[in-house]
């Protein structure tokens, strides 16, 4: 059943590794059948050389396991609770690349120091508040899921114009139209994180972007017949 969901899924997923965003099992990739209600996802702990997209887990929006003999990604409730959150976006990536890693376990946004980071996001890349030890002791990755939607709910931000968020403590979750466009975003995220830590190396005071040069990245990119094809890495 969804082969071309598993398979749109699986290309996503060995796509982390290649562009160096994940080691060993860490991070997971999702893409949904938003006409059946069913995404693909992942399975637990298999090291990525040997995924195929038979693989795959398909998992309903109600949280039950529809097809597949392994166990879906541990992030399973957290991709549910963003694609039940984002009705707009087809795919989640959770990876663990190194420096918007940092920037998570800081407890700090990525700021927007460049036109790199316009490019790809209306402003800082958001992180949540810390997880209270009752959201991590119950439904933890469910939970994980809340502080995400509770961030973007509160700061009135459009799943579309901040397409990346980094867990407190944890790392980021990206997403997009497509799972390929939510790889793109994590690309985007590893490489604007790198480049915000080594700026604030060299001027650890350094302002954020002219709100001008800002609004002229973003809205090239993302304005009426803009481009969404997938680049390289950055
Ligand atoms: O958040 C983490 C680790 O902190 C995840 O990246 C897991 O390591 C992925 O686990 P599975 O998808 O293999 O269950």
């Amino acid at each position: 059943m969804l082969e071309e969901l598993k398979r749109e899924a699986y290309e996503a997923n060995i796509a982390l590794p290649k562009h160096g965003l994940i080691n060993l099992t860490f991070g997971n990739a999702s893409a949904i059948d938003r006409s059946k209600g069913i995404f693909a996802i992942k399975p637990s702990g298999v090291d990525y050389v040997f995924l195929k997209p038979d693989d795959m887990v398909l998992v309903d929006l109600d949280g039950k396991q529809v097809e597949g003999k392994l166990r879906p990604s541990s992030d399973t409730p957290t991709h549910r609770r963003l694609f039940l959150a984002f009705e707009s976006i087809g795919g989640v990536v959770h990876t663990h690349s190194s420096h918007a890693t940092a920037f998570a376990q800081a407890g700090r946004s990525i700021p927007i120091f460049g036109t790199t980071h316009a490019d790809y996001f209306f402003g800082d890349i958001p992180v949540t508040r810390k997880m209270t030890p009752q959201e991590i002791a119950t439904a933890y990755e469910w939970e994980t899921g809340n502080v995400i939607v509770e961030r973007f709910t509160s700061a009135k931000f459009d799943p579309a114009d901040f397409p990346a968020v980094l867990v407190n403590r944890h790392a980021p979750f990206t997403w997009g139209h497509n799972v390929a466009k939510a790889v793109e975003v994590s690309i985007a995220v590893e490489c604007i994180a790198h480049m915000a830590l080594m700026s604030l190396q060299l001027e650890p005071k350094l302002p954020t972007i002219e709100a001008e040069l800002l609004n002229k990245h973003f809205k090239r990119k993302h304005g009426p017949g803009a481009y969404y094809g997938q680049t390289g890495n950055c």
